[in-house]
């Protein structure tokens, strides 16, 4: 069997732009009756919790060796490159108390910008019409009732839920005391008076599965974090411009750091090795690739997403209260269209550029980036993005360009479509992020992290007070330290 083995040639071959890579970069792993290598930690995942991961581990004087089931380094943190337009389909915002994230860009050179382009004011598109947000309380479109009117759709869930967070501290949501609030968000809602209407809008807002499933806990868990960072006006949105908080962008695109991270390991970093089982005893572990190959190590830090790990054999297996977190895992499907815009189609009929709508592209942001006259990102969240999957990308955006012309008529021939992604089409991501299902913050939210004998957990579905990039990195650094107090 030929293995390439990706040692002193891995700097430049991982710093090319737009680097892909074409082998596999398994080394020394032995299939049948070889002797396979031993090394201290077998990273699974080189996402930024993985990279994380080995990058602590290394620096204590580990071995370590990264296995990546696909074919570049960074997960959900991915750019799309097309002339003249950086497209980011991941994660992009580093927020302002990102510490460890930007650490990491000191420490590998990576830079940070202000400048993550700017977007656009929002008209409605409700039930087929065209609403001005000024208009909204008075719209027949508006069926919410009372003092919702007043609330523009995409606030909605803003609104409620901030008012109604449980604690002040994001670090006390694991408290048994809040488990009353662990139900659906729809019946968190419903049960203080909501309208039916007003459920429905926040539904198409939510970053997450659905209203329905999504426990409440979820949100008052992202709300009572984003509060700490100075987000303290519901009556904006958490994204885009009306989200005051200094963020900060990677230069030259996200993935530039797990690129840089990769870069600078020690060990290797093997890609298109997935992960197929997990055997241990009491003094060491082995980690079978779905191609055959074996590895062992003394300790493994499981860094994939629980929608990938749920494919992954554990002998022996997993407690109840982990396999059911990792078999009940929930996460929001997301999927992004990205679109040149060729003629500023908002000229012509006189609206705001930016679109928010109950159709199935829910948000259609136009940014002053990408050309004279900008892009336009369609971006789908949960259930929505989840009922499009079944067809093929292709078949999908022309679909949605067909939507967004019903819409609105002057965006015909308007857009040239450059990218597009759907996050839960990656059988090894799954979504955009992991949330808690009515009941489960409950059920094994304190248990999902804790360790599996030898097998260490981290990654961004294990958040505790963080959230997106930063809890990657600071879930990485938990489980290293927990493997370092051991070997
Ligand atoms: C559209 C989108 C927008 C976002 N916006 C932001 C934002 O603005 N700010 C922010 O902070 N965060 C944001 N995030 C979230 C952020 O990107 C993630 O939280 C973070 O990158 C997750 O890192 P991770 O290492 O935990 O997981 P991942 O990045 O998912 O890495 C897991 C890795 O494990 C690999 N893997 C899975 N199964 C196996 C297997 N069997 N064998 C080997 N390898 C395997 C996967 O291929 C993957 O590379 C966004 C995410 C998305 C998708």
């Amino acid at each position: 069997m030929s293995h390439t083995i990706l040692t002193g040639s891995r700097r430049a071959f991982l710093s090319g732009a737009g680097a892909m890579f074409a082998t596999s970069a398994v080394a020394k792993t032995a299939k049948g009756g070889g002797q396979p290598e031993k090394l201290d930690v077998i990273v699974v995942g080189a996402g930024l919790a993985g990279l994380n991961a080995a990058h602590v581990l290394e620096s204590q004087g580990l071995k370590v060796a990264v296995v990546e089931a696909n074919d570049r380094v960074g997960g959900r943190l991915r750019t799309g490159h097309a002339e003249g337009y950086t497209a980011e389909l991941g994660g992009s915002e580093v927020g302002p108390l990102y510490g460890r994230v930007r650490n990491a860009c000191t420490q590998f050179n990576v830079g940070l910008t202000e400048d993550g382009g700017k977007s656009t004011p929002f008209v409605l598109n409700i039930e087929g019409q065209m609403v001005l947000p000024k208009d909204w309380a008075s719209s027949n479109a508006n069926h919410t009732m009372g003092a919702e009117r007043e609330i523009l759709p995409f606030l909605i869930q803003n609104r409620l839920f901030f008012d109604w967070v449980p604690f002040e501290d994001p670090a006390d949501w694991l408290e048994a005391k809040y488990h009353e609030h662990d139900m659906s968000a729809a019946a968190y809602m419903r049960a203080r008076g909501v309208s039916e209407a007003a459920i429905r809008l926040a539904d198409i807002d939510l970053n997450g599965p659905s209203v329905h499933s999504v426990s409440a806990m979820s949100i008052f868990r992202d709300l009572a974090r984003l509060k700490v960072e100075g987000f303290n006006d519901p009556t904006k949105p958490q994204y885009g411009a009306g989200n005051t908080s200094k963020r900060h962008y990677i230069v030259g695109g996200s993935d530039m750091l797990p690129k840089a991270m990769a870069a600078a390991l020690k060990g290797r970093v093997m890609l298109k090795s997935p992960v197929s089982a997990i055997d241990q005893t009491a003094d060491e572990v082995e980690v079978r690739l779905m191609g055959g190959e074996r590895m062992r190590a003394r300790f493994v830090v499981m860094a994939a997403p629980f929608s990938a790990v749920r494919y992954i054999n554990f002998t022996p297996g997993l407690p109840t209260a982990q396999a059911n977190a990792v078999q009940g895992a929930i996460y929001s499907a997301t999927t992004q269209f990205h679109f040149r815009v060729l003629k500023p189609f908002w000229e012509a009929d006189g609206l705001p550029p930016s679109i928010w709508s109950d159709r199935f592209f829910e948000r259609a942001f136009v940014m002053d980036k990408g050309g004279a006259h900008g892009s336009l990102i369609v971006w789908m969240n949960g259930d929505g993005a989840t009922r499009l999957d079944a067809m093929d990308l292709p078949t999908q955006r022309a679909f949605i360009m067909a939507e967004l012309a019903a819409a609105r008529p002057s965006t015909a021939g308007a857009l040239e479509p450059l990218f597009e992604y759907s996050w839960e089409k990656n059988p090894f991501v799954g979504g955009n992020k992991h949330c808690f299902a009515a009941g489960q913050v409950k059920m094994f939210a304190k248990e999902m992290a804790l360790p599996h004998g030898r097998v260490h957990f981290a990654g961004e579905h294990l958040r505790r007070m963080e959230p997106g990039m930063e809890s990657a990195m600071e879930t990485a650094e938990i489980a290293a330290l927990e493997i370092l107090e051991r070997a």
